[in-house]
């Protein structure tokens, strides 16, 4: 294994030193290290170093929709944007509710070698809300599943959702709720308000997501378990939590980067690469999530990757299907907006995109650990100083549905680390 010599970074929150991986580990961090003589030196002068980033919520659409993306494609897209580890949705087909599926992409993410994959189980059979899945079974499995969700859909039945919180307590898993009240959403396009009124497409309310967060706290209170909030978007869903955390009731948050920078105006263009589940909001939404980052009271940032082929986007809004790339641009998304508006430090950046999701995922101490002497050597340099501008046909996605097209982000990662093994050098794929 390839020993390297990282000079010159600025450590997340701490100084200036240099940083030495050896057999897959940080095994010191300082100033004139002791280097094998093999070791390969890379200059970081100018550069970053954070802990790998860890999504929590990564669309792989393996098995099942290959032409979106695939275990290998979409770990690609992570490594390019600085995670180490990424959580893989359910909602694949055949569903992941079963130890096989979990097992089958959680070796794809082995085999593949540039992040480290870890399924999260369907909560229902089919994720058809009517029957629990084996979350036993897949919990036990060698995919190790604790994070269990049936993203794309809520678990709309409040007895089911209570059994779902109350099974997963035996092995301390949690569950990633989707919050999305079905009644109040049925044929809906976009954020409810004026605008949805004015373009004629069917509104999507704040209150669907708010009805099932404050439903699923309190029921989650009730059995004492582990709740986990998927891409929440609106002020409400922020000031719920805020108050939930505030009583001591337990529950995490996350918050995706498009609904920290994008708001429903673009729904004007009618080009579906802006429609997501949830939909983009208003001004005020946004301005609510970032504080609600900012504060604490939203655990996470988690990028909703979800790649779409081009046939499922090119097409009439009310046709097109929900969803948004985000593993390439999600840090640069963020640096734009929580460091250029002194929201956050980097060492928040740090919690909320490596330490926080690496402890609500429980991954064991793989991940999510601060860049010391005996820590995993995962990690990620980036060039804070540098732009880019995003082309969609640069992507290492298999998909094109970035809404950031043609914006010029702030950031650029220049190399990424998993155990040691540069996945990312220059900029590029190293392997
Ligand atoms: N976010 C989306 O708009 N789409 C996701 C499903 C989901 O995250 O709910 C997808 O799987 O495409
Ligand atoms: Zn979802
Ligand atoms: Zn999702």
């Amino acid at each position: 294994m390839t020993a390297y010599l990282i000079t010159g970074a600025k450590i997340v929150g701490g100084d200036v030193a240099d940083l030495l991986i050896e057999n897959g580990k940080i095994v010191a961090v300082g100033t004139n290290l002791d280097a094998p003589k093999d070791a390969e030196t890379i200059d970081a002068q100018g550069l970053i170093a954070l802990p790998g980033l860890v999504d929590l919520h990564t669309h792989l659409r393996e098995p099942g929709r290959e032409d979106a993306e695939t275990v290998l494609t979409g770990t690609r897209a992570a490594a390019l944007g600085g995670f180490t580890a990424v959580f893989a949705m359910a909602n694949t087909d055949p569903v992941a509710d079963t130890a096989g599926v979990v097992e089958q992409v959680w070796r794809l993410g082995r085999d593949a070698g540039y992040a480290d994959v870890y399924p999260i189980g369907a909560v229902t059979v089919g994720r058809k809300g009517t029957q629990l899945a084996e979350l036993g079974a897949m919990a036990d499995s060698a995919a190790r599943v604790r994070v269990f969700s049936d993203d794309g859909d809520c678990v709309w039945d409040a007895a089911l959702m209570r059994r779902a919180l109350e099974y997963v307590k035996a092995f301390d898993g949690v569950i990633a709720q989707h919050a999305q009240e079905p009644r109040l959403t049925q044929g809906a396009q976009m954020n409810e308000g004026a605008l949805s009124g004015v373009l004629g497409l069917t509104g999507w309310p704040s209150v669907a997501e708010e009805a099932i967060i404050a439903r699923d706290i309190l029921l989650n209170a009730h059995v004492g378990s582990k709740l986990h909030i998927c891409h929440l978007s609106t002020k409400g869903s922020v000031e719920i939590v805020r108050a939930a955390k505030k009583r001591g009731f337990e529950v995490t948050a996350e918050v995706t980067p498009h609904h920290l920078l994008l708001t429903e105006d673009l729904a004007a263009s009618y080009n579906p690469v802006y429609k997501v589940n949830p939909p983009l909001r208003t001004k005020d939404d946004v301005e609510a999530v970032r504080e609600g980052l900012a504060d604490g009271t939203i655990d996470i940032v988690a990028t909703d990757h979800a790649p779409h082929p081009v046939e499922d986007k090119d097409c009439e809004w009310s046709a097109a299907a929900f969803g948004m790339l985000g593993l390439e641009t999600a840090l640069s998304v963020v640096q734009q907006a929580m460091i250029d508006t002194k929201l956050m430090t980097w060492a928040d950046v740090a919690d909320r995109m490596s330490y926080r999701p690496a402890a609500i995922g429980q991954v064991g101490g793989e991940h999510g650990r601060p860049l010391e002497a005996g820590a995993p050597a995962n990690l990620v340099l980036v060039d804070l100083a540098a732009e880019r501008t995003v082309v969609p046909g640069e992507s290492a996605s298999l998909s094109r549905n970035t809404p950031f097209d043609g914006m010029t982000l702030p950031g650029k990662v220049v190399a990424t680390f998993l155990r040691g093994t540069a996945t990312v050098l220059d900029g590029k794929l190293a392997r």
